[in-house]
């Protein structure tokens, strides 16, 4: 089987080689269709999906992977949110999204002044690219857990959504 990801970042491709070891797997930097800092659930899944589909479009793999990062507002709180999306070349998209934890007040307030995320996260911990590395999930836990593992936790429910499918398909035969 061979898998496009739609994104260079490492902590994204990282996650995908963790659940498909013995796969073809390539990178692509595709278009997401949304801003670069999505602010809802609804934009950073549809960015995922705009990114999967795109990987069909621009190769020839089997499988198309998007992962992407955003924000989410919850009362007073702005929670990370994370989503993927995996097409096949049969028009099926499965979606997936991950665990979150509110940001601290003072990055919350950066990302409400039009900031992003990456950036602000390089600037809070003086350290660079943050986002290709623990990213923000992990440094508020302590890299309890990191961003490759939230994704690889994502990977595991597109991955398992499509098996099921497949073994459902086949029972029905
Ligand atoms: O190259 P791509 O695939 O676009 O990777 P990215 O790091 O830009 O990731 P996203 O576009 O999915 O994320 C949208 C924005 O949020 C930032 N971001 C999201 N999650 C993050 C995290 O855990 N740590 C740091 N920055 C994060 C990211 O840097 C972008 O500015
Ligand atoms: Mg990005």
């Amino acid at each position: 089987m061979k898998i496009a990801v739609g994104s260079k970042n490492p902590a994204k491709v990282s996650a995908v080689l963790g659940v498909y070891e013995d796969a073809e797997i390539i990178s692509l930097q595709v278009g997401s269709g949304v801003p670069e800092q999505p602010f809802s659930d609804e934009e950073t899944m549809e960015g995922a999906m705009t990114r999967a589909r795109n990987c069909l479009i621009h190769s020839d793999a089997d499988v198309g992977i998007g992962l992407e990062g955003g924000v989410v507002k919850m009362g007073q709180a702005l929670f990370l949110c994370n989503w993927g999306a995996m097409a096949t070349r049969d028009g099926e998209v499965f979606v997936a999204a991950g665990a979150r934890i509110p940001v601290p007040g003072i990055v919350a307030g950066k990302l409400l002044e039009g900031e992003e995320l990456g950036p602000v996260m390089d600037a809070f911990t003086k350290q660079e690219n943050i986002s290709k590395k623990e990213g923000a999930i992990g440094v508020f836990t302590n890299e309890r857990i990191t961003r490759g593992e939230m994704f690889l936790h994502i990977m595991r429910m597109l991955a398992g959504q499509h098996e099921y499918k497949l073994k459902m398909r086949k029972h029905d035969l």
